[in-house]
């Protein structure tokens, strides 16, 4: 379990988290996501022990990152953002060593390296250089590397940056056999969509505060206070415009690029005052060809509720 108090960072005078609250509870896949520099990294060094906070703290699994850094580390798997790997090792001497590392005895990591291997993909790799992996091998490689002491809380940041799709699509297999372990996971990613499906939970940070957070339908009905209408009229385009303009629930109007014909209107109405809006448009002569809501994805949502900070 995972618990964020108060968790405030300054570097100098500028505020990189502020006053950061969050609970993860175990078992839980929690996908932490915001646009560049909102913070992340931030929190995520602070969770591993590796940077200390301005103020508040963290606790993993009931021990304080900042008071009882042995502890967590022992209940922590961590992969950075950018990693480096001792390049003279091959692969099962370099989780060898990090098996040394947290005092693993060595018939114990004989047999827990070639279990690992398995997890990420990397038999085949046994007796391969680091160096010669390619980047997706050496992100599952580090995967490996964080979980040799078998933690119950794994700290991943921005584990699938930089991979083609397939190896995108492996690294989701091999996290969600480690939801079926039962870890507890806080993964981060400025892309919204790629955590969506994996993840139970997701928080979305913005300058160094949580703006939104629940799971992706809580996230989605935030947004969904103002959903988009798409309407094609048949010429009189201009005379639709007006018409919807005076509508209160209609926010603002765009006109597709791709379709002339096309306005989207973001309606903040019920659905009964949609019905009548409709009514209304067609009464006065509006001729409406077509009427859809717009599916927002969620990329659409990301977009929207990070606009603050463009
Ligand atoms: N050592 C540092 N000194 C000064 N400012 C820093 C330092 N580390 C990070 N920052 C700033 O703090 C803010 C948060 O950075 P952080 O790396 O936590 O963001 P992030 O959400 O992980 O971004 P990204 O998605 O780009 O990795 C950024 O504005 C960054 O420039």
């Amino acid at each position: 379990m995972i618990e964020i108090l108060n968790l405030t960072k300054q570097y100098g005078s500028f505020t990189a988290l502020n006053h950061l609250n969050l609970t993860i509870d175990k078992g839980t896949v929690f996908g932490f996501v915001g646009p560049n520099g909102a913070g992340k990294s931030t929190t995520f060094s602070i969770l591993a022990t590796l940077l200390a906070p301005s103020s508040g703290t963290a606790y993993i699994n009931g021990f304080d990152v900042t008071k009882d850094p042995k502890q967590v580390r022992k209940h922590i798997g961590y992969v950075p953002d950018f990693f480096g790997v001792y390049d003279q090792f091959k692969v099962h001497e370099y989780l060898d060593f990090y098996g040394a590392s947290y005092h693993i005895p060595s018939a114990e990591r004989k047999t827990i390296i070639p279990q690992l291997l398995e997890l990420v993909n990397l038999t085949d790799k046994t007796d391969a250089y680091v160096d010669l992996l390619s980047r997706g091998m050496k992100q599952r490689l580090c995967l490996a590397r964080a979980l040799i002491h078998d933690p119950e809380v794994l700290i991943l940041d921005e584990p699938a940056s930089g991979l083609d799709p397939r190896a995108r699509v492996e690294m989701r297999g091999i996290l969600r056999e480690l939801k079926n372990m039962d870890k507890t996971i806080i993964i981060s990613s400025h892309i919204l969509p790629e955590l969506s499906e994996l993840c139970d939970e997701l928080g979305v940070i913005e300058n160094g505060q949580l703006i939104a957070n629940g799971n992706v339908n809580q996230i989605e009905s935030q947004l969904q206070a103002q959903k988009v209408l798409l309407v094609t009229v048949h010429e009189k385009v201009e005379q639709a415009i007006s018409f919807f303009e005076d509508d209160p629930n209609v926010l603002e109007i765009d006109r597709s690029e791709q379709d002339a014909q096309q306005l989207q209107l973001s309606y903040q109405g019920t659905d009964d005052e949609q019905v009548a809006l409709l009514k209304k448009a067609v009464g006065n002569g509006i001729p409406i060809l077509t009427l859809s809501q717009k599916q927002t994805n969620l990329e659409d949502i990301f977009m929207e509720i990070t606009k603050g900070g463009e």
